[in-house]
C-alpha cells in the first residue's frame, strides 16, 4: 500500500506538489496525468524517496519513506523519465546493477562478509534468470549485449521498463514509461505494469496518453501541484 498524506514538494520558491494525499492499495494501479509542469514527476520522486517532502509523509508497506536507498531497498521502484540508463553500459549490465546493489546491501546488513560459493552461484543464477526474463517481457531478449547508446529511444524505454520489473517491487511508480512506444510495444509495456499490480504491487502510472489514464484502476490529474480525481480507486 503507497500511503501518502499531505505531502507537499517545494523546489525554493516553486511548490510542485501542494498538500496531496492519496492511497493506492497492492493489486491496483493508478493513472496521474496533468500538464508539463503539474508536478507528476515530483510526486513519484518524493514516493521514490529520492527528493525530500517538505511537509506531509509517504509510507509504502509500512515503512515511512525518507530517502531513496531505504525506499529502494524496501521494493519502492522508480522507472523514471528519460530512463535513467547508463548509456556506455549494455542492456543487460544496466538490469544487473540494482539487483546487484540490492544483494551487496543485503550482505552488508546481515552482517555476512560473502556468501558460500554454492550459494554465491545461486545467487547469480537468480538474477541471470530475472534479467532474461525480464529483457524477453520487453520483446529485447536479443539485445542484451547491446549498449544503451547503440538502442533506439523505445528500445531504451523498454530497457528500462525491464530494469523497473526485475527488481520485482512492491511499489512501481512509472514515469512516462510508454511516451516513445508504438502502440503495441505501449500495450505490451502496460500489460507489464498490470502484471506487476496482479502480483501484488502498487502500480503509479504518470502520463499524457488518454489511452493509459483509461486502463488505469483509478486516474487523477494534477494541476500546479494539486491533485484532483477524475476516477477513484
Ligand atoms: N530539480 C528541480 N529544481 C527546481 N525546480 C524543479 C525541479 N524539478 C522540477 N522542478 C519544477 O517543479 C515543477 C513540477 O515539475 P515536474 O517535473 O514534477 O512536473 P511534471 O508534471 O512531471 O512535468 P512533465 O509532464 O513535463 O514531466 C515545475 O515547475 C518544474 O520546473
Amino acid at each position: 500500500m503507497i500511503t501518502v498524506t499531505n505531502l507537499s514538494v517545494a523546489y525554493g520558491e516553486v511548490l510542485a506538489v501542494a498538500d496531496v494525499s492519496l492511497r493506492v492499495p497492492p493489486g491496483c494501479v493508478l493513472a496521474v496525468s496533468g500538464p508539463s509542469g503539474a508536478g507528476k514527476s515530483s510526486l513519484l520522486w518524493a514516493i521514490a524517496g529520492a527528493v525530500r517532502a517538505s511537509s506531509g509523509t509517504v509510507e509504502v508497506d509500512g515503512l515511512t519513506i525518507t530517502d531513496r536507498p531505504a525506499a529502494a531497498a524496501h521494493g519502492v521502484v522508480l522507472i523514471p523519465q528519460g530512463n535513467g540508463l547508463a548509456r556506455v553500459l549494455t542492456a543487460r549490465e544496466n538490469l544487473s546493477m540494482p539487483l546487484l546493489a540490492d544483494r551487496a546491501l543485503t550482505a552488508v546488513l546481515a552482517r555476512r562478509d560473502e556468501d558460500d560459493d554454492e550459494e554465491r552461484e545461486h545467487t547469480l543464477d537468480t538474477i541471470d534468470g530475472t534479467i532474461e526474463k525480464a529483457l524477453k517481457d520487453v520483446g529485447l531478449e536479443d539485445s542484451g549485449d547491446h549498449l544503451v547508446e547503440e538502442l533506439s529511444g523505445g528500445e531504451q524505454q523498454r530497457v528500462a521498463v525491464a530494469r523497473g520489473l526485475a527488481q520485482q517491487g512492491r511499489a512501481i511508480l512509472a514515469d512516462e514509461s510508454t511516451s516513445e512506444l508504438d502502440s503495441t510495444n505501449r500495450e505490451r509495456v502496460l500489460e507489464l505494469l498490470r502484471r506487476e499490480a496482479d502480483r501484488g504491487a502498487a502500480v503509479i502510472i504518470a502520463t499524457h496518453d488518454p489511452n493509459v489514464a483509461a486502463g488505469a484502476d483509478g486516474h487523477a490529474t494534477m494541476d500546479e501541484g494539486r491533485l484532483s480525481w477524475e476516477r477513484r480507486l
